[in-house]
């Protein structure tokens, strides 16, 4: 029993050397099951492959419960990291409400989940690689852990190397999208007519002051979803999003994506975040663009949508903060879309696990809506499919309690020959189902561009 005692808090041995920094498919195909990649703007990618430790949990105590489990798994450790970035940290998500991954294509995930990478590449944004290996428990065995890093050393030393003369996007482009043979819609464009209109009812009535619906896209591939090259793809296209590939049990399928909106980031007592809501198009030229970019920030409706974000936000980390400070409303331009963005800085009043703001501020008005239960009630009423991880935050922990969430949008599950596409827009007031239609094929794209065989033959650009 003693025994059995001691193991529920094992130790975790982490050893890393510097390598030469192999090119990113060769290191993602290297790796085995359970794959992560997470990538976020000016910061380190992580590729990770296997579990060392797998977290997971159910039902509304969810956070909660990770918290726990990263507190205990973190508690004792032998750990070589050589650099920041490659210390120990688990990565993984949350389903947006408890009951979201019971349907296709989530049953595979778990409302929660967190893995502790096996092996681990790390390649900091100004150059420079390191090769991490973690265990946990019987595994954790000082030497075993050498041996086996030296044994990694040796294999990805085989790989091919990182080539800058040769950019991701050339290496992509020998890689060609996949093709879709066959794509059906959750929600018909008079079943959204009515949902809109029903939501923009319940709105006027004063039930709700906003509402976030979404809908889904299946398609079915023409070939093989070539993963490495979407995700190098997706890091060229959106060098400013956080990229994020997950892979539950059995890897036949994952969850990926390039988002534009950060949950939250807490190093220390400091907090960062974003309040992202009100969208618009790109334009053809550049004075379109700065056109669009300028009638986003002077209409009302999307200042109204986005400002019930920002106050909300604010409003949430209050009760955690010495003080909260928003930085000006301005557009955030992507290749896709451009959005109201503002940016909110936070310094707590004590010290705080990450995981206690993620569950603070999960929903954001900005995938949720308010009041939330009253718009989590509409979500769940009107969406005739199951959002997963959509919308729910993913991101990484350390042994401090630090860590980095974002909001999983713009983002699928694919499979070897399918992909299910997940989008939504805020409703308020004035909402127009037309034009929210239109958004949500909008924010099909970047996705979308990465499966289309050519993307500008598309019926919904
Ligand atoms: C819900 C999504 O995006 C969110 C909704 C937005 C809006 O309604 O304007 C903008 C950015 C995101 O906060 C999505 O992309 O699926």
């Amino acid at each position: 029993m003693e025994q059995a005692r001691s193991r529920s808090s094992p130790p975790l041995v982490s050893r890393t050397t510097e390598i030469d920094e192999p090119a990113f498919a060769a290191a993602f195909d290297a790796l085995s099951s359970p794959r992560t990649t997470w990538s976020a703007p000016d910061d380190a990618l992580v590729l990770g492959g296997g579990a060392a430790a797998t977290l997971t949990a159910s039902g509304t105590d969810r956070f909660a419960a990770i918290r726990e489990a990263t507190t205990e798994l973190f508690e004792a450790g032998d750990v070589h990291a050589g650099t920041e970035a490659a210390r120990p940290r688990v990565f993984g998500g949350f389903a947006f409400h408890e009951g979201a991954c019971d349907g296709d294509p989530w049953k595979p995930f778990s409302e929660a989940r967190f893995v502790l990478p096996r092996v681990q590449l790390t390649v900091a944004d100004d150059g420079g690689a390191w090769l991490t290996v973690n265990a946990v428990g019987d595994d954790a065995d000082v030497s075993a852990v050498e041996d086996r890093l030296a044994r990694e050393v040796d294999r990805f030393a085989a790989l091919d190397a990182a080539d800058p003369a040769d950019p991701p996007t050339d290496r992509a482009a020998r890689s060609p999208r996949p093709g879709i043979r066959e794509s059906r819609r959750t929600t018909s464009r008079a079943a959204w007519r009515e949902s809109v209109a029903a939501a923009v009812d319940r709105i006027r009535d004063g039930d709700l002051r906003k509402v976030v619906l979404a809908q889904a896209l299946e398609a079915d591939l023409a070939a093989d979803f070539p993963r490495a090259a979407t995700l190098e793809r997706l890091a060229e296209k959106y060098p400013d999003c956080h990229r994020y590939w997950f892979e539950p049990a059995g890897g036949e399928s994952a969850f990926f994506g390039a988002t534009p909106e950060r949950l939250v980031s807490l190093r220390g007592r400091t907090v960062e975040t974003d309040a992202l809501a009100g969208t618009t198009g790109r334009g053809e030229t550049p004075a379109e663009d700065e056109w669009l970019a300028q009638e986003l920030l002077d209409d009302e409706k999307n200042v109204h949508e986005h400002e019930l974000v920002a106050e909300t936000v604010r409003d949430q980390l209050e009760p955690f903060a010495a003080s909260v400070s928003a930085g000006e409303r301005r557009v955030r331009r992507l290749a896709t879309v451009q959005h109201l963005h503002t940016p909110i800085t936070a310094e707590l009043d004590a010290d705080r696990h990450v995981l206690d703001l993620v569950e603070a501020l999960h929903p954001t008005p900005a995938v949720g809506g308010l009041p939330p239960d009253r718009a989590l009630e509409t979500i769940r009423e009107t969406e005739p499919f199951d959002r997963g991880w959509y919308a729910a935050p993913v991101g990484w922990i350390d042994a401090a309690g630090n860590g980095a969430f974002a909001v999983a949008i713009r983002s699928a599950v694919a499979s070897r020959r399918r992909a299910t596409l997940f989008a939504g827009v805020g409703i308020v007031s004035d909402s127009d189902p037309d034009r929210e239609w239109d958004e949500v094929q909008l924010k099909y794209r970047p996705i979308l561009d990465e499966l289309e065989a050519d993307a500008s033959d598309s019926p919904d650009r």
